[in-house]
């Protein structure tokens, strides 16, 4: 019996499945079954297999959706609202205060639903979101076909959407139940950082990952100053604490990482914990540099984050790569580091690693979800074309981001969105914007 004909054959001129490490594919073809990757093979050969579309994109190269592994979809509606300011004064004096006092499901609706449309526009397939109202984001989730991870947040103190750690957990566990069989959402905790979650919670946190093989997404060592509150406070930097308190570990998600000392290195090693990386908003807050390539070598899962629009200020992925693999080098004080194909695995195959969705999304490969991107590389700035790897990171912007499909469907079509109302997005987020600045 004869498989069933492809529901899409792509043509690109380039394929960089980004597993295998480092390769690219001339004039290959991708197909697409059931919204998985079922073919992929030499343009001539692929041309034999019937398929119900076939879409010529000469010039084009195609690759595995970006993974966005760490953000705050819902403050977009914040971007701008508080710049050039450290860490803890943005978010004690601004952030927080804003926060209590605009944040309701409402905000997190449109908020979400523009990050969402902003991410897609730039290539990102899959993205977790560490913010308030988990619930009411996944809805948004859902509705425009994207792939997420929703974090449940979890504070010493009252959050908008939840009175006390307690109900932020208990909505948390209703919506692990909820999603358990989500096709393109998975539930993690989302413990908000060393100095604002205290042991006993953090304990919770870990007998209920465990019991629910979740990831444990968390703000940790993002300042000197936070290592040494923690030196000060708990006798131990904040990472050894996490250790101490059996937080680590395959799931164990540790964002920002800018402080990084020999013991810590073991640690994430020997834990098998991922490191996610935000360089743009840790430069934008002055809060230091996260040693990528020392991390990598030393085998840690590094994957890379936006963070949220209020600290970056936006949510563009491959910019935020390209800044990762300039960065790197600076920082290792050596132009091999971070190269532009590790940086291109770094967006892709760790983010899906770390968020443990590394089986399906991630990279072009037979069986995984059509998660994938087609970057236009005929522009007249990356002429000519070498390594079109190096003109995707370095010489290129999101603004050539051209098709997008998650699990096979077009969610981006000709730098269109289809599922998703851009005009009604941007006057929702304007209205929002006159409300926060007083204007209405
Ligand atoms: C439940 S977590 C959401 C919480 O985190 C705040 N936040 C946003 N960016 C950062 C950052 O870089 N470090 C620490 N906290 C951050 C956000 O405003 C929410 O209050
Ligand atoms: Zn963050």
């Amino acid at each position: 019996m004869s498989a069933a004909p492809l529901d899409l054959l792509l043509l690109p001129t380039w394929l960089v499945p980004v597993e295998p490490a480092g390769v690219v594919l001339h004039e290959h073809g991708l197909g697409i079954r059931d919204g998985r990757i079922a073919l992929i093979a030499p343009r001539t050969e692929a041309l034999k297999q019937p398929a119900l579309e076939v879409r010529e994109l000469p010039g084009r190269l195609l690759a595995p959706g970006l993974v966005n592994a760490h953000g705050h979809a819902a403050m977009t509606l914040f971007r701008g609202l508080a710049d050039d300011l450290p860490l803890m004064t943005w978010l004690q004096d601004h952030i927080w205060p804003a926060e209590s006092k605009w944040v309701d499901e409402a905000f997190i609706r449109d908020g979400t639903e523009l990050a969402i449309a902003e991410q897609l526009k730039g290539g990102i397939t899959c993205f977790s979101d560490m913010y308030f109202f988990p619930a009411a984001a996944s809805e948004l989730v859902h509705k425009s076909g994207i792939r997420a991870q929703i974090t449940v947040p979890v504070l010493d103190f009252p959050i908008p959407g939840a009175r006390d750690a307690d109900e932020a957990l208990r909505k948390g566990l209703e919506l692990f139940d909820d999603l358990k069989h989500h096709p393109r959402l998975t539930v993690a905790f989302g413990p908000h950082a060393p100095y604002t979650v205290s042991d006993d919670k953090l304990e919770n946190i870990r007998v209920l990952a465990e019991e629910l093989d979740a990831g444990i997404h968390m703000h940790v060592q993002e300042t000197a100053f936070e290592v040494q509150q923690s030196l000060e406070q708990h006798g131990v930097r904040p990472l050894a604490r996490l250790a101490r308190l059996g937080l680590l570990g395959p799931r164990f998600q540790a964002v920002h990482m800018t402080q990084v000392d020999d013991d810590d290195l073991a640690m994430l090693v020997e834990s098998n914990s991922s490191v996610i990386h935000c360089p743009e908003s840790n430069l934008k807050l002055a809060s230091g540099f996260c040693p990528v390539e020392r991390l990598w070598q030393a085998g840690v899962n590094v994957a890379i984050g936006t963070d949220g629009a209020a600290s970056n200020n936006d949510l563009d992925l491959l910019g935020e790569t390209r800044t990762a693999a300039l960065l790197a080098k600076a920082v290792a004080g050596s132009a091999t580091a971070l190269d532009a194909h590790r940086a291109l695995r770094m967006a892709t195959l760790n983010g899906a690693r770390a968020l443990g969705l590394d089986e399906q999304i991630g990279s072009l490969e037979i069986g995984k979800a059509a998660d994938l991107v087609a970057f236009d590389l005929s522009g007249l700035a990356q002429q000519p074309v070498y390594d079109p790897v190096s003109q995707l990171i370095y010489a290129s912007s999101r603004a050539c981001v051209e098709h997008v499909w998650v699990a096979g469907k077009t969610l981006l079509d000709n730098g269109q969105l289809t599922r998703l109302d851009e005009q009604r997005i941007i006057a929702n987020a304007r209205a929002w914007g006159a409300r926060i600045a007083g204007r209405a």
